[in-house]
């Protein structure tokens, strides 16, 4: 099958979270697995161009109708860790990829509505003709609509595929949007059936636009198919999941083992197995040495993620002080966007500085990130809302047990050593909690944090039980390439 990923991120050239790690590490199986798959992203200039193998200019003329007019394009090749990507760079006075960031400007919509547009036409004028289109959140949800709309007679019978890793960001905008990729039509496309939001009747929604064309819409773990559609967590697209019920799932993501894995992980000092753990304590220490940690016999507790309002950040806080209390050690590597949350954790790591058992790195680091998983005896994930989730999983096979809210794809993934009522004692890898209060994070933290303590033995078996699960995109891969299959044969 021929299979063309169009996204915002791919790692890890592009990453700003998980949906870079999905992105690769999806395509990466289904080539395993005997597929065609070309990736389309837009040419940032703050991307990491060290992971692009042979860069060059694929298609020099690309004029991508804008407006009244077209913008220049210029669309450059090249392998991220074997995988066959095209760039594409916008010549015009918006400098839509050249702002030094990924996200977070005021004109996002139009960048990603743009980029949209842009990756049809190039589809369209360099004649590809993918079997299948997967596209991914809300700044690829106008794909399907612009295909179906507007390119589906050039293009052919092109199927797509819709993942939406975060429905909190939905891609908004005004009849601007409509005017500048030429669909035109404002009383057609402001219809709730189609693209009018659900509860803002000036604004259309990207993803619903996504939901309401793409032949299959998946997210990425069953229990959040669940909640995005009887909870609050759908933000506002809880109905029209259910008027397309047919073609919603929930598919568990995997991680990439060739990437994750400590037995061949190039960015930590040593290499270790589930038999032989030896390597993951001289890590522990590499990573006391890296970051100014004194060499003590403590557990050593670590968080990794975004921080933002959905990763639980007040609880993010507590799990801090309490590690401290409960004579842990922490380790924080996180980045924040919101000005207000950057502050707070600023300011606590001013407060923190000279104390020898915690850390907090503030910024975006991949490598060090490594070296945490390999170290760290625990992770904390206490999410508001967990999508999927990917550290849990990372922290699973590097034997660094998970400590989790019981939200989302955390519940499809981490099963508590204690009080789990599926899963038998042999095969329980966690701890998890439900509530949104410190107690509740104190709870699991204060077994887990004894269990090190009082019974080493016991907390090795419940490392290695983590380790033996598989989460890789094996079985993934295989449920989305049979997704794939239902709608072409539609
Ligand atoms: N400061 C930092 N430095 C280095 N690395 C960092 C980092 N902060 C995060 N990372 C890395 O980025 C990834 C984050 O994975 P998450 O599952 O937390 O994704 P995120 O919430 O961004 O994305 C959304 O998409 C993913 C993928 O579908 C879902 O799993 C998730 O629930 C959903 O919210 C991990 O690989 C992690 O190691």
């Amino acid at each position: 099958m021929y299979i063309v990923q169009i996204a915002s991120e791919c790692a890890p050239v592009i990453k700003a979270g998980g949906l870079g790690d999905v992105v690769y590490g999806l395509s990466r199986e289904l080539e395993i697995r005997g597929n065609t798959v070309e990736l389309i992203l837009p040419k940032y200039d703050c991307m990491r161009y060290d992971h692009i193998w042979g860069l060059h200019d694929a298609y020099r003329d690309l004029w991508v109708p804008w407006y009244g007019g077209a913008i220049h394009c210029s669309v450059y090749c090249g392998w991220v860790h074997g995988r066959l990507c095209f760039f594409i760079e916008p010549h015009s006075p918006d400098n839509f990829f050249n702002r030094g960031c990924y996200y977070g400007c005021d004109d996002d919509n139009m960048r990603f509505a743009f980029f949209s547009k842009a990756a049809l036409e190039f589809l369209q004028k360099s004649n590809k003709r993918p079997d299948v289109i997967h596209c991914h959140d809300w700044q690829t949800g106008l794909v399907p609509v612009m295909l179906f709309e507007n390119y589906k007679y050039e293009m052919g019978n092109q199927r797509v595929c819709y993942t939406i890793h975060n429905f909190k960001h939905q891609g908004m905008g005004g009849t601007e949007v409509l005017w500048a990729t030429g669909l035109n039509n404002p009383s057609y496309y402001f219809q709730y059936d189609r693209l009018r939001d659900n509860f803002n009747p000036f604004a259309l929604n990207f993803m619903k636009g996504g939901i309401v064309y793409s032949n299959a819409v998946t997210t990425v773990s069953p229990h959040h198919a669940w909640e995005a559609r009887f909870t609050p967590i759908g933000y506002g697209l809880g109905h029209t999941l259910h008027v397309y019920q047919d073609k919603f799932t929930g598919v568990l993501n995997g991680i990439d083992h060739d990437f994750w894995n400590p037995e061949i992980d190039r960015y930590i000092p040593h290499h270790y197995t589930q038999e032989d753990l030896e390597g993951k304590a001289k890590n522990k220490k590499a990573l006391r040495e890296r970051l100014l940690l004194r060499d003590v016999d403590k557990p050593l507790i670590a968080f990794i993620g975004r921080l933002d309002d959905q990763k639980g950040v007040h609880l993010v806080h507590h799990a801090i002080y309490y590690a401290l209390q409960r004579d842990a050690q922490f380790v924080l590597l996180g980045s924040a966007t919101e000005p207000g949350i950057n502050a707070h954790f600023q300011h606590e790591k001013r407060v923190l500085n000279d104390n020898p058992d915690v850390h907090l790195e503030l910024g975006f680091n991949e490598e060090l990130s490594h070296l945490i998983y390999a170290g760290a005896d625990m992770i904390v994930v206490p999410s508001n809302y967990e999508p999927c989730g990917l550290t849990q999983m990372i922290g699973l096979k590097y034997g660094t047990v998970p400590i989790v809210r019981g939200v989302g794809g955390l519940v499809n993934t981490v099963f508590d050593r204690d009080y789990d009522e599926k899963y038998l004692p042999e095969e329980r890898n966690g701890y998890v909690f439900y509530d949104t209060d410190p107690y509740a994070l104190e709870s699991a933290m204060d077994r887990a944090i004894g269990l090190w303590y009082q019974y080493p033995e016991e907390f090795r078996k419940l490392v290695t039980q983590g380790m033996s699960y598989d989460y890789s995109w094996n079985h993934p891969g295989k449920d989305y390439l049979e997704i794939y299959e239902r709608i072409r044969h539609k």
